[in-house]
């Protein structure tokens, strides 16, 4: 379930005062999604989506909702923040952070085609060339040093086995200069349920609450790791072929991107190895987090080390 917090319909009504929305039809809650309260809102205007923050914090959203305006407005597909009457994308309910977007027509899938992942490599490419002329800069909250600082955590409550191989490959990634790769703004999340489907076409990204700087390649070897990874952990040559494929379709990816795509899978794999194993030995008191399970990760690491040892 997903409505931590409940909102009425007089409070509904009261919330669209502040909007050129037209009239208040229904509000529904959404069942999917972990982290945050969402809700249909229907107007006579149309279907929003009305989210609430349970853990960014008010002065955390202006970044995000002018991203995802941005990219919208560049025809990259996500969501559109709707603005108040007053110019404001980020708005309150209850003192509750809260935004309303629009509502997209697709869902997200489990199985996805050899077009779909074809599909989303295109869209992510266009998300980072559309990025290009976003100035407001955010660093990487989940990257070098956060994963450097949080391992010291973790490795004295892991295997041997496990906590060399975390190590290991932590000492490996920070010794390898990424800088120079070409980057810009990264979705930094693009997993399956991160992303609507419509057919063989893009519906939508969303969830861009991980959204930053950082290098292009990485953020597509994230897509790559969940898009093209199989139930048994390994990555699916045929679909990481179709996101490379979308990808380089829209934006030509540089020979030392493509060097580099091996080491940024193996990133990818320890970004989310570790979030996933914090949540696990150390879920945050009062936050609503569900643990996913760490060892994917581990197991997809594990595979591409020896594959790419051969
Ligand atoms: N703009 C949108 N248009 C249509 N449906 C949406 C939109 N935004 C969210 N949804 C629906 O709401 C569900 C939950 O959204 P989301 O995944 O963003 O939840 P969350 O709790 O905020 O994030 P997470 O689950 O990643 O922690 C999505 O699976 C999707 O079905
Ligand atoms: N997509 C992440 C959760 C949100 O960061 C995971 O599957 O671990």
């Amino acid at each position: 379930m997903s409505v931590y917090t409940s909102v009425s319909e007089a409070q509904m009504r009261a919330f669209l005062q502040q909007y050129d929305l037209g009239e208040f039809i229904s509000l529904k809650g959404i069942a999917q999604g972990v982290t945050n309260t969402n809700y249909f809102v229907t107007t006579t205007q149309g279907k929003f989506v009305l989210t609430l923050f349970e853990v960014l914090r008010q002065d955390e959203l202006p970044f995000y909702l002018q991203l995802m305006l941005h990219l919208n407005e560049q025809g990259v597909a996500c969501p559109k923040p709707v603005a108040q009457l007053t110019g404001r994308l980020d708005a309150d309910i209850d003192g509750k952070p809260a935004c309303l977007v629009t509502c997209l027509h697709g869902a997200d899938v489990a199985h996805p085609t050899w077009q779909q992942c074809y599909a989303v490599g295109e869209m992510l490419a266009k998300m980072h060339v559309a990025g290009q002329n976003f100035d407001v800069h955010m660093d990487n909250p989940r990257g070098k040093k956060w994963w450097t600082t949080e391992i010291e955590r973790l490795l004295p409550l892991m295997s041997y086995v496990d906590a060399t191989l975390l190590k290991d490959t932590v000492a490996a990634l920070n010794a390898h200069d990424d800088t120079t790769l070409p980057s810009g703004i990264i979705h930094a999340d693009l997993f399956k349920d991160n992303v609507l489907i419509h057919g063989d076409h893009v519906a939508g990204f969303i969830d861009f609450y991980y959204a930053c700087h950082g290098n292009f390649m990485y953020d597509l070897a994230i897509a790559i790791n969940d898009w093209a990874r199989t139930d048994a952990n390994q990555i699916d040559a045929e679909f990481q072929d179709a996101l490379l494929q979308g990808y380089g379709s829209v934006r030509s990816l540089s020979a030392a991107e493509q060097d580099y795509l091996p080491l940024a899978q193996q990133a990818a794999c320890i970004r989310f190895w570790v979030s996933r194993l914090l949540d696990f030995h150390f879920p945050p008191e009062g936050e609503l987090t569900f643990t996913k399970n760490p060892d994917v990760f581990r197991d997809l690491l594990l595979k591409l080390q020896q594959d790419q040892q051969q």
